[in-house]
């Protein structure tokens, strides 16, 4: 998947991070003010890595996301994916939205196929690209189901299916369970993990909850409000998977809360 892609080689002796953030603003503007969304953000990401973006409302994580994706442009600063400048969306990262953002009238396949059909990709590979992907997730049984016969958990898979199929190496979740209840919310976390350490994704993940990014992170990544600053980046070295009622578990759980609860 991602060794197809060309990137460019890193500097002799260091290894080039998938995503360089580095000294990040970005600026709206609201009638005759202007608000800023993000200070100073500076964030390197490593391939593979699961990076999890937890703040109180409106301190910037769905704009980072929005940046990296491409949907807006940086104010200041720069925001590089293999070393070059991200200039608008690509194929390269994918965005997974709470609804699934689904296509109703497509079959499973046919959802997956679509964005290698419209990158031009001829119908029989694009076909192929979707039994691979469909594989992947554990979805081949229902290859040829539409989106309202499968079960969130199912919709989830399709969807990250459909981003690796266009060679995603990054993908980007903004609070994607957050309206679930507790029982499925668990069991699409552990079937993300699964799908992650399959593809060797790199996820970049808002979550409002602090335990949720604990179980999926290898790093959590903390924003305060007003304007938008990251405060911490904590990693979590705990092996998976992880037991929230464990010591160390409850331990990270207080130095978050702790972090979080200063905020307000
Ligand atoms: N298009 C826009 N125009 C003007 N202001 C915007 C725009 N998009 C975001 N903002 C402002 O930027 C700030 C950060 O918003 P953002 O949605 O990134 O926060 P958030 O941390 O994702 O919040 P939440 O957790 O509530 O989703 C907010 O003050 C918001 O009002």
């Amino acid at each position: 998947m991602g060794e197809t892609l060309a990137r460019p080689a890193a500097a002799a002796g260091t290894v080039l991070p998938i995503l360089d953030i580095a000294h990040v603003d970005k600026r709206f503007a609201f009638g005759a003010e202007t608000i800023t969304a993000l200070s100073d953000a500076t964030l390197r990401v490593e391939r593979g890595e699961f990076i999890c973006l937890i703040g109180p409302s409106g301190c910037g994580k769905s704009t980072l996301l929005r940046m990296i994706a491409g949907f807006e442009a940086v104010s200041a600063g720069s925001l590089l994916m293999w070393g070059k400048p991200v200039a608008g969306p690509g194929p390269d990262r994918g965005m997974v939205f709470q609804d699934y953002g689904l296509f109703p009238w497509l079959t499973v396949s046919q959802n997956i196929a679509f964005g290698p059909v419209a990158r031009g990709r001829p119908k029989a590979e694009a076909a192929a690209t979707a039994r691979r992907f469909v594989e992947m997730v554990g979805l081949t049984r229902f290859a040829d189901a539409y989106p309202h016969q499968l079960s969130g958990g199912m919709k989830q898979r399709v969807a990250i299916a459909r981003v690796l199929a266009n060679d995603a190496e990054v993908v980007l979740m903004d609070e994607p369970f957050g309206a679930l209840d507790a029982m499925t919310r668990e069991r699409l976390q552990e079937e993300l993990l699964d799908i992650w350490a399959k593809a060797r994704l790199s996820i970049i993940f808002v979550t409002h909850a602090i335990e949720e990014a604990i179980l999926l992170a290898d790093r959590v990544v903390v924003m305060s409000p007003g304007p938008g600053r990251i405060i911490a980046d904590e990693r979590i070295a705990l092996p998976r998977p992880r037991d929230p009622t464990g010591v160390e578990f409850n331990a990270l759980r207080r130095h978050l809360s702790g972090l979080l609860g200063s905020l307000h």
